[in-house]
């Protein structure tokens, strides 16, 4: 994972708080500042100075491309140089806003202005880079992207109140037709119009204060940076690969590739060592890691797939073709690869894998999984669901969202306790450990994704009802999630899944200060020679400290949303 100059871009339209959070961070941080803002201003009072045609572009490519400009900071205030000349203030006018605005629409403007605002990157340990396309255009590989957002009365009334403070006379009408029309040339030009990077990090503003936001964000550049989590990832990463290398597939414990045989080894190690090179290589480049998925996804198919039954085994010895939890599992993981081959082949398969489990499972309404009392699991269903949004985010293809949100409402009826607000483990109350506060923390993350994208998951929309009620009842003194909630505490023994699963729904949802805590405990416990370890006793010792290549998919599951 990279150490170049740490990059930090905030993108969002006017008075959204950009320059306010830019300096605080770059303060705290001790990091240069790039206003690219009042370069385009400069420009533009270049412009207004020298009453050049805008339109005649190679005029304006030539005079902008080598302006005179610099910035010197002076008390607590930053002054903007124009050929020498103080201008502070004159960029700072409306009309100077306006005109930047103007400009800012003419792509060759932008090209002559390119040079000067990465410049800002060199020599310096790292920059805070606040405009509108600093994300997406000027520093795409920046490592940390923010895009703050508020509504336009909102921000109005904060440049109006800005302006009342300072003793001069303000409108707020005014300010908010002119803010809006800004705003409305900014988001649609043709050029780098205002939008967030993929990769950005959305913050509505509205109901934060300048503190608030401040601290989520500082909170977010240092979990980028947790340096624990990183090194546990990459050295879980050669570890997995040191095993495909050594034997060919994914086998149960990295740290002892031979414990367990072949035949005995799982199809869920090779789905989930998938996703993880996957994941690993879009978060951190390693194209190595996209091939070793290919080389798995092929060792899958050709060890895995019984051509006679049309059967996904979960051993080669067990010979079990009617295991949802790995069928799920290999849609899931199929519609990730997806997501970066883009190959036919992939899609053939997803298709037909998913015909599969609409043939064995769904058509005769899970009867396939009911045990003797009739009584079904959830674990598995949870995998399809999440399987399905995966094969709709990746594929696009609405069938998924259709099927999806039908057997959401199934999951519902069958297993969500009202009273309580738990997914229970059984669709029965009778059975015995009837909670497991771990798959809680998955389902309200699962639901924070579902609407993301759009799937109708309106019956339970409640995730935080469901997050609170599982953290109230599931996590002990010491800060461990607790297996079930039906055995005596001093047997237990804690896994790390369930950690992962709820830091990824803290990482999700932002709430920093929680996540900071679990981290915390996180590394200190289940962290040794910094790879994962599987689980500890109520006291934290290390109960069991095999590296299973199942736990790649929680870890890193969980580490894409800390990054996000
Ligand atoms: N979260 C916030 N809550 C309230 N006021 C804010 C917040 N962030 C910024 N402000 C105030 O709003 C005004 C506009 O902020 P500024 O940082 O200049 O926005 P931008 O650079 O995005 O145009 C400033 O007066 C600033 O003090
Ligand atoms: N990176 C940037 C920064 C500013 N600009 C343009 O320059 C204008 C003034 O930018 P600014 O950041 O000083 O504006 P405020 O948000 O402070 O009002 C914006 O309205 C944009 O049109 C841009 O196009 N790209």
């Amino acid at each position: 994972m990279s150490n170049k100059v740490e990059i930090i871009t905030i993108d969002g339209p006017s008075g959204v708080g950009k320059g306010t959070l830019s300096r605080l961070l770059a303060q705290k941080l001790d990091y240069a500042l790039l206003d690219s803002g009042a370069i385009y201003r400069l420009a533009a009072l270049y412009v207004l100075d020298h009453v050049i045609d805008i339109s005649h572009e190679q005029l304006l490519y030539d005079e902008l491309s080598q302006l005179n400009i610099h910035f010197a900071i002076e008390g607590n205030q930053t002054k903007a140089f124009l050929d020498g000349m103080d201008v502070t203030t004159r960029i700072r006018q409306e009309q100077t806003g306006m005109m930047a605005s103007k400009i800012a629409k003419i792509s060759i403007v932008r090209d002559a202005l390119l040079a000067c605002q990465q410049a800002f990157a060199q020599g310096v340990k790292g920059l805070v880079a606040d405009g509108r396309d600093m994300g997406t255009v000027v520093f795409p590989n920046a490592r940390h992207k923010f895009f703050l957002e508020a509504g336009s009365q909102i921000r109005a009334q904060r440049r109006y109140d800005e302006l009342i403070a300072k003793g001069q006379k303000a409108d707020f009408t005014e300010i908010l037709t002119q803010l809006e029309a800004r705003d409305h040339q900014d988001r649609n030009r043709e050029v780098a119009p205002l939008r967030p990077a993929e990769d950005a990090l959305i913050i509505d503003t509205s109901s934060l204060d300048i503190d608030g936001v401040f601290a989520k964000v500082y909170a977010a550049v240092k979990l980028r940076n947790n340096k624990q989590m990183t090194v546990a990832i990459d050295a879980y990463y050669q570890l997995l690969i040191k095993a495909i290398d050594q034997l060919g597939y994914a086998p149960e414990f990295l740290n002892a590739p031979q414990k367990i045989d072949q035949a005995n080894t799982r199809l869920l190690c090779q789905t989930r060592s998938l996703f993880f090179l996957l994941t690993y290589a879009g978060l951190t480049n390693t194209q190595a890691a996209n091939a070793y998925a290919y080389k798995l996804y092929q060792v899958m198919k050709s060890q895995y797939f019984d051509e006679q039954s049309k059967a996904w085994i979960k051993t080669q010895s067990s010979k079990d073709g009617n295991d949802l939890y790995e069928y799920a599992f290999v849609l899931f993981t199929l519609s990730v690869l997806y997501g970066t081959f883009k190959e036919h082949v992939i899609s053939e398969d997803i298709e037909h894998v998913n015909e599969l489990i609409t043939q064995k499972f769904i058509a005769d309404d899970f009867k396939a999984l009911k045990d003797q009392h009739g009584v079904i699991g959830q674990n598995a269903l949870m995998h399809l669901f999440e399987a399905y949004l995966g094969a709709y985010r990746h594929t696009q293809n609405p069938i998924f969202k259709t099927q999806a949100e039908a057997l959401y409402q199934k999951i519902i009826a069958l297993f969500f306790d009202h009273e309580r607000s738990l997914m229970r483990e059984y669709s029965r109350e009778d059975k015995s450990a009837l909670f497991e506060p771990g798959h809680s923390f998955e389902w309200s993350s699962l639901i924070v994704e579902a609407q993301a994208l759009g799937v109708d998951v309106d019956i339970m929309s409640d995730h935080i009802g469901l997050y609170q009620a599982a953290t109230k009842v599931g996590i002990n003194d010491c800060g461990f999630i607790k297996p079930n909630l039906s055995h005596d505490v001093k047997d237990m023994q804690y896994r790390i899944w369930p950690m992962l699963e709820y830091m990824r729904y803290l990482a999700m949802t932002a709430s920093y200060e929680h996540l900071d805590n679990a981290l915390s405990i996180f590394s200190t416990v289940f962290l040794k020679h910094d790879l994962p370890i599987e689980y500890v006793d109520s006291e934290g010792a290390v109960g069991f400290d095999d590296v299973k290549s199942t736990t790649g998919y929680h870890l890193i599951n969980c580490w894409q949303y800390m990054l996000r």
